[in-house]
């Protein structure tokens, strides 16, 4: 399927300071992609790129393969977006910040209160803005980037200031939205929560892309060990480095996982000493475990 996002070598500097490297990555149709990387990796620059916002030196954006620049808005009609802290104007009630940016008035009306239904913002948004907090002015911000059905919804830290149950509301809503078909690039610092979303990740460092993977491949490429307990741990420790076998830093018998018959293999090495293994777990990195692993890997490549 064509891409609805291509970037392509990517370079965009801040006078003197290079903040985006030959940034190339895609995303495809209907799927929630995760950007992800440390304070000033070039997250946000790369999004507002994107959206039209920021002029670069070199490389290419492509929206359903139109080009997309500082002077070239047109593919962006049917992009959403979040980026930073929500624009809002205080004196304005949020149901007039839905009207005002609702492509068509008479048609959106519906659309408009399905928005406020999915996300909760019902008792306020005849309020003015300025006596929001946090978490509502997010709220709003977000209803306004998935006004109007787009295609492709951009959000930067779109969890900043909900609380676990808006959290939530905001993960059932994308991934209902992103099953009828709309995209998601999606940045956030908070991993626990986008890994229960998303089904790729772009991994940014110092404005370079050091990885973009499946999160099924992520986890099966790095993050899977075996923990044994057996009869005997401290011989079966030696047995197993006398093996060759590599075991992981810990306390307990950890032993990246390799393949399915590993286990019975190391069953059969322990049964040879006589050792029982009386219990094994299966031990998965999470999203922050990885992708600290892959930050470390590129500073050592350094
Ligand atoms: N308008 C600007 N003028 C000058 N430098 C900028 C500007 N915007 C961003 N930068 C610089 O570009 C680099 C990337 O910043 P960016 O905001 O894209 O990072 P980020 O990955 O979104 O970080 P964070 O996770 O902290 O939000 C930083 O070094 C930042 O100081």
């Amino acid at each position: 399927m064509d891409d609805i996002l291509t970037v392509k070598k990517l370079n965009k500097s801040f006078g003197k300071n290079k903040v985006l490297k030959d940034v190339s990555f895609n995303v495809q149709p209907g799927k929630i992609v995760g950007l992800v990387g440390p304070n000033g990796a070039g997250k946000t620059t790369i999004m507002k790129a994107i959206l039209g916002l920021f002029d670069f030196q070199s490389g290419s954006i492509l929206i359903d393969g139109k080009d997309v620049s500082i002077t070239k808005h047109q593919a962006l009609s049917e992009v959403g977006a979040l980026i930073e802290y929500p624009g809002i104007y205080p004196f304005l009630t949020g149901m007039q910040h839905l009207e005002l940016f609702a492509d068509n008035a008479a048609e959106s009306k519906k659309d408009i209160q399905n928005i406020i239904d999915e996300l909760q913002i019902g008792s306020y948004i005849n309020r003015k803005a300025k006596a929001y907090s946090l978490g509502m002015k997010q709220k709003l911000g977000i209803a306004l980037a998935l006004l109007n059905n787009p295609k492709f919804v951009i959000l930067d830290e779109p969890m900043n200031g909900l609380d676990p149950k808006a959290t939530k509301e905001l993960r059932n809503l994308i991934l209902s939205l992103a099953k009828k078909g709309t995209t998601f690039l999606i940045s956030s610092h908070i991993l626990s929560e986008l890994e229960k979303l998303v089904d790729e990740i772009v991994v940014i460092d110092k404005g370079k892309i050091i990885k973009q993977t499946s999160m099924e491949a992520l986890s099966d490429s790095n993050g899977n060990y075996l923990i044994l307990k057996t009869s005997d741990d401290t011989q079966a420790r030696e047995i197993l480095t006398a093996e060759g076998i590599e075991l992981e830093k810990s306390d307990k018998l950890k032993i990246k996982k390799t393949s399915d018959e590993q286990l019975t293999g190391l069953i059969q090495l322990m049964s040879n000493h006589n050792i029982n293994i009386v219990d094994v777990q299966h031990e998965q990195n999470d999203l922050e475990t990885s992708l600290l692993d892959l930050l470390d890997n590129d500073q050592v490549k350094e």
